[in-house]
């Protein structure tokens, strides 16, 4: 099977450039409008998509980004492996402003978002114990090593709704209750929803501020924010411009199944399976839906 990475831009990061054959492309979703375009192309002989996940000047908040419609238009696309990148708050000394951490573990405590492309008419339930994959993290560790980023391997990622950043309380009991690492607003059900459709997915955490809880550095300003994630916009494409080179043109099998997650996880009966719903989930689940 071929490789086809895909990229999904977080706040500040709406361009990806160096793509070969560089075009801006526009998918139709059962699931709704994505975000945008998405920029298609190859970098050193590798296919590659970007895709804004606020859109091209920031349009969508944190609740409103079309996730559904965007994993949609991935996998429809041909996309396997999905890097999220994505502006973070710390809350650890040592995760700094600059700083990147590839996430391994989640805490989803979004509420206000479709959360899975299953439901009445086709049900599944996939397993998220392990909700990145392995092989495609350890690439962009190596990649963010290559390019001389300061970069921490695993850590827990606390899923807020937002759009407001988080009260005092809540930043003390995500850190020293919870033991989370970092913050962010986007990344589930991002993730839930890549699994969901047999996607790798990875997620590069970049650190751009110490959230609350800090006693030297009071609440989280957006200015400040935008300061660090500016100055940071370099190292996000040195990262990414390292993958095609270190996951190749011919891609094997993931070794961890990501992309065999649905294989035992449709409950409905095939008789029972509602055709409209079925056509649906046609690209993320034709695998295993047949037809
Ligand atoms: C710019 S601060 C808040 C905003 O930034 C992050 O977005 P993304 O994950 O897409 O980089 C965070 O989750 C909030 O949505
Ligand atoms: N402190 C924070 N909380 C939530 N999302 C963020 N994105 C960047 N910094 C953040």
């Amino acid at each position: 099977m071929e490789t086809f990475i895909g990229v999904i831009g977080g706040s500040g990061v709406y361009d990806m450039d160096g793509l070969e054959g560089a075009e801006w492309v526009s998918i139709d979703s059962p699931f709704g409008s994505p975000s945008d375009a998405i920029l298609t192309g190859r970098l050193n002989g590798v296919r590659m998509a970007f895709l804004p996940r606020h859109g091209r000047g920031h349009v969508h908040s944190p609740t409103t980004v079309p996730y559904r419609a965007n994993i949609d238009a991935l996998k429809r696309l041909g996309v396997t492996d999905v890097i999220s990148v994505s502006a973070c708050g710390s809350f650890r000394e040592d995760m700094a402003p600059g700083h990147f951490v590839i996430v391994d573990q989640f805490v989803d405590r979004t509420f206000a978002r479709d959360k899975s492309f299953f439901g009445a008419g086709c049900v599944a339930h996939v397993s998220v114990a392990h909700p990145t994959c392995p092989r495609l993290s350890a690439a962009c560790l190596e990649a963010a090593t290559a390019a001389g980023i300061t970069v921490h391997m695993g850590g827990t990622y606390l899923a807020m709704e937002g759009p407001q950043f988080s009260t005092l309380a809540e930043s003390r009991l995500y850190r020293d209750v919870w033991g989370c690492d970092v913050i962010g607003m986007t990344n589930m059900p991002e993730a839930k929803l890549a699994r969901e459709a047999e996607l790798c997915y990875a997620s590069v955490a970049m650190i751009t501020d110490y959230d609350s809880w800090h006693p030297d550095h009071g609440a989280v300003e957006i200015t400040a924010i935008i300061a660090t994630l500016t100055a940071n916009a370099g190292n996000a494409r040195a990262l990414v411009t390292r993958l095609p080179d270190l996951l190749g043109q011919d891609r094997a099998p993931c070794p961890h199944g990501c992309d065999r997650a649905l294989d035992h996880a449709i409950l409905t009966a095939p008789d029972k399976r509602d055709p409209a719903v079925v056509e649906r989930l046609r690209a993320v689940a034709g695998r295993v839906l047949g037809g």
